[in-house]
């Protein structure tokens, strides 16, 4: 069974119109998106800038809601839950990493990890302890005391990273994860990301403008005119 099956998705954004009187102007993003994703695929998705990959993956992460169409996670409709069914969607199967790793400047890398199992209210202890694995893993075993001003961009990725997968998430969502980055610093990113799926199966989904890590990856989607098309974009015609 997929992980995820993606049917007839629309995301529409109305906006106010630019003289009194008139309808309002519609933005269609995304425009009947059909997409299954299998447990433990590693998926780079591209596409040009405003093409919606942000508005997509926000929407497979239920960071937002459609207008249309389904989104079904491990065979559930997601967007059938209430809110409160949202947040637990959203907390137990889901990690989210930006290209902008939003880790509080004031807090060690130990802290930060720590955060999502506090804020779910798991003893201190057990949070520490799967916070203190996660950075292990991602290769920050002897920066734990680091607040994120004494670490390098592509250490604060890993820290981001770590939070992420400190409450075992079976699905990572990276948005851009290596924009901010310079081109070696984003290839290790890639080579963990990579390992991190083979050695925890994690299923991720990774937007991405780099073409490179994109042609690397299992499986490549690109979003062109509001719909997922496979594989890379045609080369233009000389
Ligand atoms: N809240 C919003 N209200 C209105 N329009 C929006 C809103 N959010 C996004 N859009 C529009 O939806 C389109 C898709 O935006 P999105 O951020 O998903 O694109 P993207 O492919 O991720 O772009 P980029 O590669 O530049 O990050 C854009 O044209 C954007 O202007």
């Amino acid at each position: 069974m997929p992980m995820l099956e993606v049917r007839g998705l629309v995301k529409t954004y109305l906006m106010a119109p630019e003289h009194a009187g008139r309808p309002p102007r519609r933005v269609e993003v995304l425009r009947g998106v059909d997409l299954d994703i299998l447990p433990g695929e590693m998926v780079a998705l591209t596409g040009p800038s405003g093409s919606g990959k942000s508005t997509f993956l926000n929407v497979l992460g239920a960071l937002d809601v459609p207008t249309a169409g389904e989104v079904r996670f491990e065979g559930e409709a997601i967007f059938g839950r209430d809110e409160a069914g949202l947040a637990a969607f959203r907390n137990e199967a889901v990690g989210f990493i930006f290209q902008s790793h939003h880790l509080l400047p004031e807090f060690t890398a130990l802290e930060n990890a720590t955060m999502p199992a506090l804020i779910r209210r798991a003893p201190r202890a057990e949070a520490r302890r799967a916070a203190l694995e996660m950075l292990d893993l991602v290769g920050l075993g002897d920066r734990t005391d680091h607040r994120p001003g004494e670490l390098s961009g592509g250490e604060q990725q890993r820290v981001a990273l770590a939070r992420a997968l400190c409450l075992k998430p079976r699905l990572l969502l990276a948005d851009e994860p290596t924009g901010n980055l310079d081109p070696a610093t984003a290839e290790g990113i890639h080579r963990l990301l990579a390992d991190l799926n083979a050695r925890l199966g994690i299923t991720m989904v990774i937007v991405t403008h780099n073409e490179q890590l994109a042609d690397a990856l299992p499986r490549r989607l690109r979003l062109s005119a509001g719909r997922i098309v496979q594989g890379p974009a045609a080369a233009p015609a000389v």
